[in-house]
Parts: structure tokens; C-alpha cells; sequence
């Protein structure tokens, strides 16, 4: 095939495509054996989508007259989809350093809510913070998430509670989306915390009343794109009915549901998550075995959170069980100021050992099983034909050492791609033996 193309990457060891035949998910069996290449090269047209995939030779055969803005060697070198973390809090300011010694000592995440600290605190700061201040740390933030691997993250609002902050966090979110080359799936989550003064049930009308109709406004006005409506229901929070109304008026103004159910108490969160039609629940330690068959009959991703758990030291989500009754199982790496952890390779190591996990399951669950929770499997989680050219190449010719190598992934990730462009290139990469 002849013309101008804009990638290749030629003779990889092993090119990981995750699933090889339009899958939106992968569960049970097919999350626990993935597909992958060997000796094979990758095209990536100017449109920044995947032209080819397949072995080196019939690659080199089927594009001998073509050229390419870059080519790069992947001999020993393993090819990986750009990893999906697929829930974060990234827009905030004031962290909680001070907040992680208490927990050592013994505090738990609720005491330290109820005290006034927590998000609270977070709310405290970010509502003084300046457009400005919160788009630069944000963006510092969004880069170092990209040279972890991940190239397409889902992003909150949720630490302002009120409408004017909201908003302003979520022009900050639509800013990176229109500026930055990692994707972002924006996530509206106004119902975070019951803010100081409120009762919950006021929060409800308000975010009914005001907040949500507003969102519409700008959507079609095409000032901020949301593409999630998100709810903390938990004891104390937001409790299930609460979180039924907020939920339902979102997915009337064209939401998708993806909220936090089941965390801290046994809330029924996965049994309203299944009834209302939500894409994903995150968190899930607590929840109940009917609420993770109806997940699993209802097609509604767990996305879990082994930081959270981890920091915390909460009970470890049921992850084996939700494999076995066929939920379609996502990770996140819950970047927020309680659970500072950008990287999605850590994440995976954690839910491999803390969680049970297989490597398998959680690169499924950490690439086309995280887009799915987004909405975005027909584009994003895989290496396959006409899917965005998002990758990883790692400088291992086995790519498990992504997950194997605890917190190593600085020395090893030797590329990042976003749409065929190499958005980070690693010059103090190491090649692991
Ligand atoms: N549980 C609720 N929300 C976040 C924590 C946010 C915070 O503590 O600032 C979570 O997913 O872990
Ligand atoms: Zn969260």
C-alpha cells in the first residue's frame, strides 16, 4: 500500500492488542486470555487511527511503497494500547499531606470527613483557587498520568459543591480536553459531598434545580462537553434515594451514569446502578452478591479502586467473585487527594496482589474494559483496525514487566502515543532483563 502515512512501528516482540474482534468488554474467559502478536508491526494513518496491525513480514510486504512520518524500531521492545484509567479527581487545590499522617495514626477516611477535613478541605481551597491555578496543576498532573501510560482518563469535578466552582472546574476539564493530547472523559460530580450548611436533600434540589439545567445549557451552547454524571452515595452522603433523583435528571439531560456506590457501608448502590441503566460503579468493597449479579445482567462495569483500599486499609473489593458472575471488571487509579497515585501500572500491580487478579484481567480491565466504562470501546482500550492510535511501548520484550515491575514503570514505559504522534519519549529508559 503506497501514500503517506503518519507511524510504524516495526517488529515488536510482542504487540499486545488486548481483543482482536470489535469486543466492547471482556469478561470471565475472555478477560483472562488476551490476544497477542508476535514479531509484529503497527500502522497508523495520518487520521491518527490504526491502518494495519499484523506480523512484521506481511506488514513490510503490504506497505513497501508507502512512507512514514516516523518509524520507529520495536525489536525487543513490547507494543501495549494506551492504558484507560477510568476514574479520577484531578482538579483541586490544597493537598492533604497532613491528613495521610492522621490516617497512619488510626483516624478513619469518615472521621476526618465528619470533623469538617476530607473533601471538605479540598472544597475549602479549590473554591479560593483561580481558573488559572487549577488549569496548571491540573495539566501538570494530566502529564504525569501520560508518561504512566494512560492516554485516556476519566476526570471529576466535584470540590466545589456549588455551582459557581463547579463550573469553573469543568471549564478547566473542557480547557485540557480542547488543548492537550491526552483524552479526557469529563465527569459532572456536584453531588461529591453535602456542603457545609446544606442538609442533603437541599443539595438534591439544588443540583436538580440549578446545577443540571445549567450543564444542559452549556452543552448546547457547546461551552463544556460533559459525558458522566457522578453521585457519592454513601451513609452520610448521599443516601439511595437522593442519589436515584440526581442520577435519573442527569441521564434526562443525556448523562451517562458512572457514580460511587457501596465504598464505605453496604448502600444497594449496585442494585439502583443496575436498575438505572448506569455504564459503571465505582468502588464496590461493599457491596452485595444480588448487586453484583444485577451488575453482571445489567452490563454495568465495577470499576475498582485499589489505592483507595490499599490507603485506606479498607476491606479489598470481591474482584474474583464479580470476574466469576461475569461483571465486566475496570480499574481507576482514584487520583485525588486522599489516594495520590497517577500511575495505572501500580494500580494493576496492586489489584493483581491485593485484589487476586490475573495480569491478564487487569490489562483487560485497565484498557478496553475501562473505555467501555467510558463509553469509548468502539475508539479507545485495544489495538485494533481503525481504533485511535494510542500507545505504549515498553523496553521489555515480555509486556507483563508493565505490572510486574513495582513503581518501575519510569524507567521502563520508553514511549507514549496519542493518535500515532509520540507525545513522550523516555531518554533515561532502561532495558529490563
Ligand atoms: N469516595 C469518594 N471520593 C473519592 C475521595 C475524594 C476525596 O477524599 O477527596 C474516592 O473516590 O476515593
Ligand atoms: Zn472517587
Amino acid at each position: 500500500m503506497a501514500g503517506r502515512h503518519r507511524l510504524l512501528l516495526e517488529n515488536a516482540q510482542q504487540l499486545v492488542l488486548v481483543c482482536a474482534r470489535g469486543e466492547e468488554y471482556l469478561r470471565r474467559q475472555d478477560a483472562a486470555s488476551l490476544a497477542v502478536l508476535r514479531d509484529a508491526s503497527l500502522v497508523v494513518g495520518l487520521d491518527g487511527c490504526i491502518k494495519a496491525v499484523g506480523q512484521a513480514d506481511v506488514i513490510r510486504n503490504q506497505f513497501s511503497g508507502a512512507t512514514f512520518e516516523r518509524i520507529i524500531d520495536c525489536s525487543g521492545k513490547c507494543v501495549l494500547p494506551g492504558l484507560v484509567d477510568a476514574h479520577t479527581h484531578p482538579v483541586w487545590a490544597g493537598d492533604r499531606v497532613h491528613e495521610f499522617a492522621m490516617k497512619l495514626t488510626g483516624a478513619s477516611y469518615m472521621e476526618i470527613h465528619e470533623a469538617g477535613g476530607g473533601i471538605h478541605f479540598t472544597v475549602e481551597h479549590t473554591r479560593k483557587a483561580t481558573e488559572e491555578e487549577l488549569f496548571s496543576t491540573f495539566k501538570h498532573r494530566l502529564e504525569r498520568m501520560l508518561r504512566a501510560g494512560s492516554t485516556l482518563v476519566e476526570c471529576k469535578s466535584g470540590y466545589g459543591l456549588n455551582l459557581e466552582t463547579e463550573l469553573k472546574m469543568l471549564r478547566v476539564i473542557e480547557r485540557a480536553k480542547q488543548s492537550m493530547d491526552i483524552g479526557i472523559s469529563a465527569t459532572y460530580c456536584g453531588a461529591h459531598s453535602v456542603p457545609k450548611g446544606r442538609t442533603a436533600a437541599e443539595a438534591t434540589d439544588d443540583i436538580i434545580n440549578n446545577h443540571l439545567p445549567k450543564l444542559k445549557e452549556l452543552k448546547l451552547t457547546g461551552e463544556i462537553h460533559v459525558n458522566n454524571i457522578d453521585v457519592f452515595c454513601e451513609k452520610g452522603v448521599f443516601d439511595l434515594e437522593s442519589t436515584r433523583r440526581i442520577l435519573q435528571a442527569g441521564k434526562d439531560i443525556g448523562l451517562q451514569i458512572n457514580f460511587h456506590g457501596d465504598e464505605l457501608h453496604p448502600m444497594k448502590s449496585a442494585e439502583l446502578g443496575a436498575e438505572l441503566g448506569a455504564r459503571a460503579i465505582s468502588h464496590l468493597e461493599e457491596v452485595s452478591d444480588e448487586g453484583i449479579r444485577a451488575m453482571a445482567r445489567a452490563r454495568c462495569a465495577a470499576v475498582l479502586l485499589p489505592t483507595t483500599a490499599y490507603m485506606l486499609r479498607l476491606k479489598q473489593p470481591q474482584a474474583r467473585k464479580m470476574l466469576e458472575e461475569g461483571v465486566i471488571v475496570a480499574l481507576g487509579s482514584d487520583f485525588n487527594p486522599n489516594a495520590y497515585c497517577f500511575s495505572m501500572p501500580m494500580v494493576m500491580h496492586l489489584a493483581c496482589v491485593n485484589m487476586k487478579m490475573s495480569m491478564n484481567e487487569a490489562l483487560a480491565a485497565a484498557t478496553i474494559n475501562a473505555a467501555y466504562s467510558l463509553g469509548k470501546s468502539d475508539t479507545h482500550g485495544s489495538i485494533e483496525m481503525g481504533k485511535q492510535g494510542d500507545l505504549v511501548i515498553i523496553n521489555s520484550s515480555r509486556w507483563e514487566h508493565l505490572i510486574y515491575q513495582f513503581g518501575g514503570h519510569e524507567a521502563l514505559i520508553n514511549y507514549v502515543i496519542v493518535k500515532g504522534k509520540v507525545v513522550y519519549q523516555n531518554e533515561r529508559c532502561e532495558t529490563s532483563y
